[in-house]
C-alpha cells in the first residue's frame, strides 16, 4: 500500500487561511509554512492544538564501541536507560518543559538491565550488534524483527492518541553506524560523513573514519538495497527506528526528526518507501556532518540550529514549541477581512 500524502486540498485551504490572517503577507515566514504543512498533516484547517506529542527512545549497543570510536564507554548506555526511566536525562528535562510524553525501549542494550521494568526490554532483539567493519550488524531475520518492533511501537503510540511522533536514540557508538547508513544512502565516502559524536579527539576521528571506510568496503554493493544496508551497517535500535518512521508515515502521523540517528533512519525509511518524506519535519541541525547531508537530500530545512549533539530526541523535543507556535498562529489569529470595516 502506497503512503498517502497529506491532503493537498487541506494544504491549499491552510495556505489561503495563512494568506488571510491579520499579518502582513509572508510576515510569519517559515512558521507560516510550518503551520500550513502541519494543518494538512493533522487533517484540519485550522489545525488542532498539539496536546499529544510522544517521544520513543530506542536504545541499543553497538559492536564498534569496543573499537575506539566513542569518547565514552559502553557502560554509559544502560546507565542512561536508567536515567531516562528516572526522568533525569537531558531529553527528560526538555520533554517535561514541553509536555512531551516519553517512552524508553531496549532494543539491543548489551546488559540485562536488572530491576528495570520488564516492558522496557519486552521487544529486545539481541544484546549489542556486530562491529560493522568486521561483520554484519544483524541477521536478515533480526532486521525483520526490529522493523516490526518499530512498526508495532509506532502503532501503539498512534492508538494512544499521538498527534506527532519523535524517535530518540541512545547507545554508545551509535553515530558510527548512523554515519555509515548515510554514506550508504548517499554514496559518499567515510571522510565526508564521519563526525566527532560524543567528542572524540583527532586520533578517535581517524579510527572512526577508518571503521566506516572498512565497513563500506566490506559491504560493497549490498548498500544498493536498504534492507541489506540495515543488516550490514545498522543495529537493532536503528532498524527499529526505521520501522517506527515508516509506520508513522503510513499512519499519516508527522514525525519530527532529531539528530544524526533519527535522520539516518528516516533517510533509510525513505529509501524503503519514498512516500515517507511527506510526513517528516526537521527539528534541528546537529553538529554531525552526515545529519546535514541527509537533511539536504531529504529537502528539509531544520527549525533549530543550536549546535546540539546530544541525541535522545532532544533537538526534536526542543523544536516542539515552534510546532505549537505554528499551529497556534493558524488557529488563533484573526482574519484581516474580519477586522476591516465593510
Ligand atoms: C552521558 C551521555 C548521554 C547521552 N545521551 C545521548 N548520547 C548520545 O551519544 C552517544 C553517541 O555518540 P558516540 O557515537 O560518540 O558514542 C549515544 O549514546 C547517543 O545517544 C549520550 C552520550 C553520553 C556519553
Ligand atoms: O546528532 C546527534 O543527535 C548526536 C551527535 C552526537 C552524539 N549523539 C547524538
Amino acid at each position: 500500500m502506497p503512503i498517502t500524502p497529506p491532503d493537498p486540498a487541506l494544504e491549499t485551504a491552510a495556505r489561503e487561511r495563512l494568506a488571510g490572517l491579520a499579518t502582513p503577507a509572508g510576515a510569519l515566514g517559515r512558521l507560516g509554512d510550518l503551520g500550513v504543512r502541519l494543518s494538512a498533516m493533522l487533517g484540519s484547517v485550522p489545525p488542532p492544538a498539539l496536546t499529544d506529542v510522544r517521544l520513543v527512545v530506542l536504545a541499543g549497543d553497538h559492536g564498534v564501541a569496543a573499537h575506539g570510536v566513542s569518547a565514552y564507554p559502553a557502560a554509559v548506555t544502560p546507565a542512561m536507560v536508567r536515567s531516562l526511566l528516572a526522568g533525569s536525562a537531558g531529553v527528560s528535562a526538555l520533554a517535561r518543559a514541553h509536555d512531551v510524553h516519553v517512552r524508553v525501549l531496549d532494543l539491543g542494550v548489551d546488559d540485562d538491565l536488572d530491576g528495570v521494568p520488564a516492558e522496557v526490554s519486552a521487544h529486545k532483539v539481541r544484546r549489542g550488534s556486530g562491529a560493522i567493519h568486521l561483520e554484519d550488524a544483524l541477521t536478515a531475520e533480526e532486521v525483520r524483527r526490529a522493523l516490526e518492533v518499530g512498526r508495532t511501537v509506532a502503532a501503539e503510540e498512534v492508538a494512544a492518541g499521538a498527534q506527532v511522533l519523535i524517535s530518540g536514540d541512545l547507545g554508545i557508538g551509535n553515530t558510527t553506524p548512523a554515519a555509515a547508513l548515510v554514506a550508504a544512502a548517499l554514496g559518499l565516502p567515510a571522510e565526508e560523513v564521519v563526525g566527532r559524536g560524543t567528542g572524540v579527539d583527532d586520533a578517535g576521528l581517524a579510527r572512526k573514519t577508518e571503521v566506516v571506510a572498512q565497513a563500506l568496503r566490506r559491504v560493497g554493493d549490498r548498500t544498493a538495497d536498504p534492507l541489506e544496508t540495515l543488516a550490514a551497517l545498522a543495529s537493532a535500535d536503528l532498524a527499529a527506528t526505521t520501522g517506527f518512521v515508516l509506520a508513522a508515515a503510513r499512519a499519516g502521523v508527522p514525525v519530527v526528526l532529531d539528530g544524526l540517528m533519527s535522520v539516518a533512519c528516516a533517510l533509510t525509511a525513505v529509501r524503503i518507501d519514498p512516500g515517507v518524506a511527506d510526513w517528516l519535519v526537521a527539528g534541528h541541525r546537529s553538529t554531525e556532518p552526515a545529519q546535514s547531508l541527509a537533511l539536504e537530500k531529504l529537502g528539509l530545512e531544520p527549525l533549530l540550529d543550536l549546535d546540539l549533539r546530544l541525541g535522545e530526541g532532544s533537538g526534536a523535543v526542543a523544536a516542539v514549541p515552534l510546532l505549537r507556535s505554528a499551529v497556534g498562529l493558524l488557529r488563533d489569529v484573526a482574519l484581516l477581512s474580519d477586522l476591516l470595516p465593510g
